[in-house]
């Protein structure tokens, strides 16, 4: 099942610089490890805010719950989520 994500991020500014980094690398390692399963299929930045478009591919609700709650960031995210699925007018058979 396809869904798009956007994901606001807002640390919070009293938040240690250390602590802040060390999230970030988690984040970044448990994104990157999604993406080579196929499961995060796209991650772009919008220009301009701190914040991501994204693409999953997974089996269901509770998968995609299960990887977004367990984003290092999560506690720090505003995630909004849209299920999708093929246009009729789409010209190619797959979604990719
Ligand atoms: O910077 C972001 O958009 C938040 C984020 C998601 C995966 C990642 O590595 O950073």
């Amino acid at each position: 099942m396809l869904f798009h994500v956007r994901m606001d991020v807002k640390i919070p500014h009293d938040l240690p610089r250390e602590q802040a980094a060390e999230i970030l690398a988690r984040e970044k390692a448990y994104s990157q490890e999604l993406q080579r399963s196929g499961k995060w299929r796209h991650i772009w930045r919008l220009a301009g805010e701190y914040a991501n478009f994204s693409i999953f591919d997974v089996q269901d609700n509770a998968e995609l719950h299960a990887i977004l709650s367990g984003l290092p960031l999560f506690p720090f995210m505003q995630v909004t989520v849209t299920p999708l699925l093929r246009h009729p007018s789409a010209i190619r058979e797959d979604d990719s």
